[in-house]
């Protein structure tokens, strides 16, 4: 464990480092976080011994720093910093070696069996030892950085401090070096302190967090830190936004910059029309929430395509399909939000209305052959069969993921209406169906203006979304009626 208590340090005319009072427990993982000068090296060099304390303690393991020998201290603590290194003119197996020095016994420090084995071990965890005969001068830099965190690896520390451990690195040596660290931080109970700029690097392997501003801690404590938007946006004086990471649970940083583009906003779009697809195509692109085939999820897209298929279409893989079709039309799947339906095209419904200086448009194909009443246990069917309700709602105003959340649902209570209006059945059940098997919604905001969190039945675009949709909703299955019996 560390203890630091009231801590003040740092140069010979700079008291840097002001009252910190912080507790780094023993095999955690701790990254030291802020923005630039804010006094994280010399906190390290002040915990390391490096630099002379002004006031305050520091307590390693239950004994004052200042009462370890130097040699007791190589024997605990392992230090990777960020000073330009010296260009040892060594091969690089050399360098790791001089790690086992501390370890090393007698006047002649002669190195045994052991050291070469845990040398030879770390070199190739650091993914070192294909240059282990190289001379160190003839690396890249991230060869170089591998090699001393090498050489810090085969201290066999305690405690591991890291000063930007990542910096030279690229993606896989960066995530590389920092899964390896955990795995010796977890197999060794091993204790490290890392500084880190990048906050997402922080949030996707540290325990603990410190944030220093000005020579001063600012918070210690868990990830959750991290999802403090005011405080950072303060700290770094730049635009913060916090979110999580698609596949683990842990919170992910991202700033907004300054130049953020907002003209040109607006729900002017493009329309293309065929036998086979719809295609929008708005001038910027939109926030969306969708659980169409191509784009689920919440993202950003300008096209918005709406494929038609036979009715036997074989449904094995959709996604593919339309990423192949937009290839063919020479739109780009990135930005594309895609649906399939067997309805006919010509039956779709377009609605525009304002609401309140709010622009709400409603595009929707209904077809209801696949007519479901989800509330009931005995149709559950197996498999995806076209014969879909798509519907896409533009609204020209600035909507927060939860209002999103909120305009899907405020959609689907205007399809249930007018399902239940229209007296559309369940043919198993034959009660009122409450959609199809198949539907998909999507809602594209402009972000135009203020942000607003709600798009409920209580709110003037919730209100306007649920009007626009059950308007067009009723207008696109009389379409896909009158067509069903002029085919009779
Ligand atoms: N040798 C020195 N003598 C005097 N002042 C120094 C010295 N080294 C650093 N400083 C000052 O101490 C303050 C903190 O520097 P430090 O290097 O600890 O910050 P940092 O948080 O690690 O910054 P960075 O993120 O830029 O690496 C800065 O204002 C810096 O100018």
């Amino acid at each position: 464990m560390i203890d630091i208590k009231q801590l003040s340090g740092g140069y010979e005319k700079t008291s840097v480092i002001k009252d910190v009072t912080l507790t780094i427990e023993t095999g955690h993982f701790f990254a030291l976080i802020g923005p630039n000068g804010s006094g994280k090296t010399t906190l390290v060099k002040l915990i390391t011994g490096v630099l002379p304390i002004k006031k305050g303690t520091i307590t390693i393991f239950e004994k004052s720093l200042h009462s370890y020998s130097a040699l007791e201290r190589a024997r605990i603590i392992a230090v990777l910093s960020q000073e330009p290194q010296v260009e040892f003119d060594f091969h690089v197996e050399e360098i790791v070696m001089l790690g086992r020095y501390p370890h090393q016994k007698g006047l002649l420090k002669h190195i045994s069996k052991k050291d070469r084995q845990i040398v030879d071990e770390v070199m190739k965890q650091t993914d070192v030892f294909q240059f282990r005969k190289q001379p160190f001068k003839s690396l890249s830099g991230g060869e170089k950085q591998r090699v001393l965190l090498a050489k810090a690896l085969a201290q066999e520390p305690k405690i591991l401090f890291l000063d930007e451990p990542t910096n030279h690195l690229d993606i896989k040596h960066t995530v590389r070096m920092l899964d390896h660290l955990k795995e010796y931080q977890r197999k060794h109970h091993l204790t490290i302190v890392a500084i880190l700029h990048d906050l997402n690097t922080a949030a996707l392997f540290a325990d603990k967090i410190g944030l220093l501003n000005g020579g001063k801690l600012i918070e210690t404590g868990e990830l959750s830190l991290l999802q403090n938007e005011n405080q950072l946006s303060d700290v770094y004086e730049v635009g913060i936004k916090t979110n999580f990471h698609p596949v683990i649970p842990k919170p992910q940083i991202t700033v907004i910059p300054n130049q953020v583009k907002k003209e040109n906003l607006g729900l002017e779009y493009e329309l293309k029309q065929t036998d086979q697809s719809i295609h929008l195509t708005f001038n910027h692109p939109l926030r969306t929430i969708s659980n169409g085939v191509l784009g689920e999820g919440l993202q950003w897209a300008k096209n918005f395509c709406n494929f038609h298929v036979k009715k036997e279409y074989n449904c094995s893989n959709p996604k593919e399909d339309i990423i192949s079709w937009l290839r063919q039309a020479e739109i780009s799947e990135y930005d594309t939000i895609g649906m399939m339906t067997a309805v006919n095209l010509k039956d779709m419904s377009i609605l525009k209305e304002t609401y309140e200086d709010v622009q709400i448009i409603a595009v929707i194909t209904a077809g209801v052959g696949n007519a479901i009443d989800i509330t009931d246990p005995s149709t559950v069917k197996q498999g995806y069969q076209i014969g879909t309700v798509n519907i896409m709602v533009f609204i020209d105003a600035h909507l927060t993921d939860g209002a999103l959340v909120n305009a899907v649902q405020s959609v689907t209570e205007a399809k249930t209406k007018a399902f239940n209006d229209l007296q559309i059945k369940d043919a198993a059940t034959c009660t009122i169906a409450t959609g199809t098997s198949t539907d998909s919604t999507l809602i594209a905001a402009t972000q135009k203006g203020d942000p607003t969190p709600y798009a409920g039945s209580g709110t003037v675009i919730g209100k306007g979304i649920g009007m626009s949709v059950y308007k067009a909703m009723i207008k696109a299955v009389q379409n896909y009626e009158k067509r069903r019996v002029q085919q009779l």
